[in-house]
């Protein structure tokens, strides 16, 4: 019998979660063709917040690959629109001519960004945050543009805007009221949240309607409607979204704000269904994927003729994704003279929790700074608990205060862990157990908990430790270094020791790369496990780097570079400051800046210029370019200071001089004050060294930049043999075992400032970790000193450019 023919338009997130539940229930029951406008298979936009932010990468984010869609029999359309539907004929019609029946149709074509209608709205520079078009815009402009503007402070700007921070990007985000977020918060919380934004860099410009965005053929800036301005290069317009209804209006089906569906996703059109952020039910659009996953599932029982269940709408709840911020909201939050509602403000702590109570029901919830509560506040909204026969005080407390494992161990059954999917800890616990699943990957695999946002991981992995118990294998818990392969980084590591590979080409083409030329993530974190596993071996392949670290200079945004000449500890003496001073007359350098760190920076240097300027400096390499040691800060310590209890400086040329030239998973800075005034601020470096009475203290994982974290104290040592060994050790561990591009701060974290404490104070471990690093070190050189001195790479990088 021929199968009947559905088709789905939109091939986002909702619609084709709505065609994996079909096939789920029957693979065999349609013939199924799918068009989307986009040029790309089916993609987690959620994540388009995380690619900004630098936490994954756009290759990263694919839901469904091509060949997803070739095994299940699918037709897929990409790049192509669906310009209107006769359902007299059960007919559709696309924008490149065909012209196609279908039995069913499912129309989950999604939304639009709004774009305020003002003058300026069309200019360069200023776009939209839906798709990764707009993602890939913004990525480009932050590395030729300085200052961007969000409109807008709901979740999209503030995530927006968060993202380009991060990019680098000195960010102002415009909020028509007074309230971020005043869509998910109250007052208190949303006056929290924005300290906490400001503190992270973010600039607020509240109460401010835009009127204009002027400029040239680019927008340069924004007018309100007080008459004020502010300068911008990138404007982001973050105003809310429109449901896409063009096709259904066009096409007779019953549109409103949405597409209009009843209870079982149907329009009044016979066989024309529709689910997701286009679809209105009850008056209601959803702008979330957990409501949208709802009515994908509701609708493929439907047309499956699987069950008739009712869609009833959704209680939806967010939360934000920027990191070091927890907030959370559901339900029906405001406050009104029919609720009641239990508030608790620790100032100190910077926690806020509210839940607003009706009729002895918990009908709405804002937490911050603390949202440990929020699934089982969820669960209490959802279900409508009484909560009259208990204190009230009982509702916010989480039942088990100390540790993570023991809240999943006391947690219901029937609590929602992964809210984007609707996946209970019973589902997960019952699929870990008869599924045999050990890891977070395949638990997502199998119950789809954790493949949205990716919020619920840590409660996965917690869900799994606690059913494994000894079974629970921490190596196993696997991700892949990037979508050319489904090998994780330890995985990768071990084949390369076992296959004894020397080269990124042959890892690639040996493990069996789905890319064979690998990928802008994998080539250059491949470079490096190569170096970091065999230094002896090893070959640095300089097409795997990034520029700056094959040019070994960082390049500016007018295509200029910057040279900045090693010293020691932030040391010169009058004969370097007099080559640098004819450097820069020779070249006319147009700027000579002094640098966090403590060093000379010269701007404005020509490509073909380098080879000449690093050989008339006769300096070595600063390496402000690298994965490796940047510098290491010095106060001026026990010589001058009157407060100085050690030689800091002299301890600062020391490290520096002996851990130069290495290469690390991500860049490192140290420092190293002379006493707890800590005036070469050591709290905030991946390595700082502070000064006391008889000895030093080691603080790790520090980050002085978007990340801001205070290091962590790893020991009290008395010697500055003491200090040199374990900072060897240190840095060698984190070579080893941190994922390339992960700062120490990051690692840190993943890894446990206990754990490493385990290995680094183990006596035969430390030594073992001394012993590899002083390996590595023995091969180290200096790129300028080897490019000066070698004629073929000065031609093939630097020389070839002359005409
Ligand atoms: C940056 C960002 C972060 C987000 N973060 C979160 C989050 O943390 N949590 C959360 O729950 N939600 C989040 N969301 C919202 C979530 O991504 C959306 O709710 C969800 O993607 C909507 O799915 P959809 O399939 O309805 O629409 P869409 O994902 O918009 O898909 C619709 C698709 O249909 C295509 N289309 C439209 N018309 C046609 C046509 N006529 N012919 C062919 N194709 C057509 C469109 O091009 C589009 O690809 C975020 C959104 C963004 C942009
Ligand atoms: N973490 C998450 O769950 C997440 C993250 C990003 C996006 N999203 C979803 O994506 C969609 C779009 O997000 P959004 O933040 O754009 O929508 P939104 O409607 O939640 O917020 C838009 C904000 O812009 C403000 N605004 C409106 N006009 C303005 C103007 N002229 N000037 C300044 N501010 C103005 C509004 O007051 C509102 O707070 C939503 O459905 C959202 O739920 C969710
Ligand atoms: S850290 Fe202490 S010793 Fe060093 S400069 Fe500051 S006050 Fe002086
Ligand atoms: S909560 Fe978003 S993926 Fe689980």
């Amino acid at each position: 019998m021929e199968r009947k023919k559905l088709v789905l338009v939109g091939n986002g997130m909702a619609g084709v979660r709505c065609i994996e539940e079909i096939l789920k229930i029957d693979a065999e029951a349609f013939d199924i063709t799918v068009f989307g406008s986009e040029p790309h298979p089916n993609y987690n936009r959620i994540l388009l917040s995380t690619v900004l932010q630098g936490d994954t990468s756009i290759q990263d984010i694919t839901l469904n690959e091509m060949s997803w869609y070739a095994e299940n029999n699918i037709k897929l359309y990409t790049g192509e629109t669906v310009i209107k539907i006769d359902p007299d004929q059960q007919l559709l019609f696309t924008d490149l001519g065909k012209e196609v029946f279908y039995d069913q149709l499912i129309l989950a074509t999604g939304s639009q960004p709004f774009m305020l209608p003002i003058p300026g709205a069309v200019k360069e520079g200023v776009t939209a945050f839906r798709d990764i078009k707009d993602c890939e815009t913004m990525i480009a402009a932050a590395q030729n543009y300085k200052k961007a503007v969000v409109i807008g402070g709901g979740l999209l700007g503030l995530e927006a805007a968060r993202g380009l921070i991060n990019l680098g990007m000195k960010v102002d985000v415009v909020h028509l009221t007074g309230q971020l977020m005043d869509r998910q918060l109250d007052l208190v919380a949303s006056d929290l949240l924005k300290k906490e934004l400001e503190s992270q860099g973010m600039n607020f410009l509240l109460e401010k309607q835009t009127e204009e965005i002027f400029g040239g053929k680019r927008a340069e800036g924004l007018r309100f409607k007080d008459g004020s301005t502010v300068d911008a290069d990138l404007v982001v317009m973050a105003v809310g979204i429109k449901p896409n209804v063009q096709l259904a209006k066009d096409s007779g089906i019953p549109v409103n704000r949405g597409i209009v569906v009843d209870d079982y996703l149907q329009t009044e059109i016979p066989n024309v269904y529709a689910v997701g952020e286009c679809a209105e039910h009850r008056e209601m659009v959803y702008g979330l994927v957990a409501p949208l996953y709802e009515q994908g599932k509701i609708l493929a029982e439907r047309i499956t003729g699987l069950k008739n269940r009712k869609y009833e709408g959704s209680v939806i709840s967010t939360q934000l994704k920027v990191s070091g911020v927890d907030v959370f909201s559901a339900g029906q939050f405001m406050e009104s003279e029919h609720t009641k509602a239990i508030k608790i403000h620790d100032d100190v702590e910077g926690i806020y929790k509210k839940i607003v109570f009706q009729n002895n029901k918990v009908i709405g919830a804002v937490l911050f700074g603390d949202i440990q509560d929020g699934p089982r506040l969820l669960k209490m909204i959802l279900e409508k608990v009484d909560v009259s026969g208990l204190p009230k005080i009982a509702v916010l407390a989480t039942p088990s205060e100390d540790t993570a494992e023991s809240a999943v161990v006391s947690m219901p059954a029937s609590e929602v862990v992964c809210g984007c999917n609707g996946v209970t800890k019973g589902e997960i616990c019952e699929a870990i157990v008869t599924q045999d699943l050990k890891t977070v990957d395949q638990v997502r695999d199998c119950t789809n908990a954790s493949r949205s946002c990716g919020g619920c991981k840590p409660v996965v992995a917690e869900l799994l430790e606690y059913t494994l118990g000894d079974d629970f294998d921490y190596s196993e818990q696997k991700e892949a270094i990037c979508s050319c392969t489904t090998l994780s980084r330890e995985e990768v590591i071990e084949e390369i020791r076992t296959k004894d590979l020397k080269f990124v080409k042959e890892v690639m083409h040996v493990l069996d790369w789905k890319e064979k030329e690998g990928c802008s993530k994998c080539r250059p974190a491949l470079n490096y496990y190569l170096g970091m596993i065999n230094p002896a071996q090893y070959e640095d392949e300089s097409a795997s780097r990034f520029v700056n670290e094959r040019l070994h200079a960082n390049i500016q945004k007018d295509g200029t570079y910057s040279v900045v000449p090693r010293m020691y500890g932030g040391v010169t003496t009058a004969e370097d400051l007099r080559k640098i001073a004819n450097v820069a007359e020779a070249y006319n350098v147009p700027m000579i800046k002094l640098t966090g760190g403590q060093r000379i920076d010269l701007l404005g240097i020509k490509k073909e210029d380098l080879p000449n300027v690093w050989a008339d400096l006769d300096m070595p390499s600063g390496y402000a370019y690298a994965k490796s040691l940047r510098t290491v800060k010095t106060c001026v310590g026990e010589q001058f200071c009157r407060f100085g209890t050690q030689d800091s400086t002299q301890m600062g040329i020391d490290l520096e001089k002996k851990f130069e030239r290495l290469n690390t998973p991500h860049k490192v800075k140290m420092s190293v004050s002379a006493c707890p005034r800590n005036c070469a601020e050591s709290g905030i470096k991946d390595l700082g060294i502070v000064g006391v009475d008889g000895g030093w203290e080691l603080y790790v994982g520090g980050n002085g930049g978007t990340h801001l974290r205070a290091g962590d104290l790893l020991c009290t040592v008395q010697t500055k043999e003491e200090v040199i060994t374990m900072a060897a050790a240190f840095l060698q561990y984190y070579r080893e075992t941190a994922n390339y591009l992960e700062r120490t701060s990051k690692w840190i974290e993943r890894v446990g400032l206990e754990h490493v404490r385990e290995v680094l104070f183990d006596e035969e471990s430390r030594s073992q970790l001394v012993e590899r690093i002083e390996e590595a070190l023995v091969y180290t050189q200096d790129p300028w000193k080897e490019i000066i001195g070698s004629k073929e790479t000065r031609e093939k990088l630097f020389e070839s450019l002359k005409v």
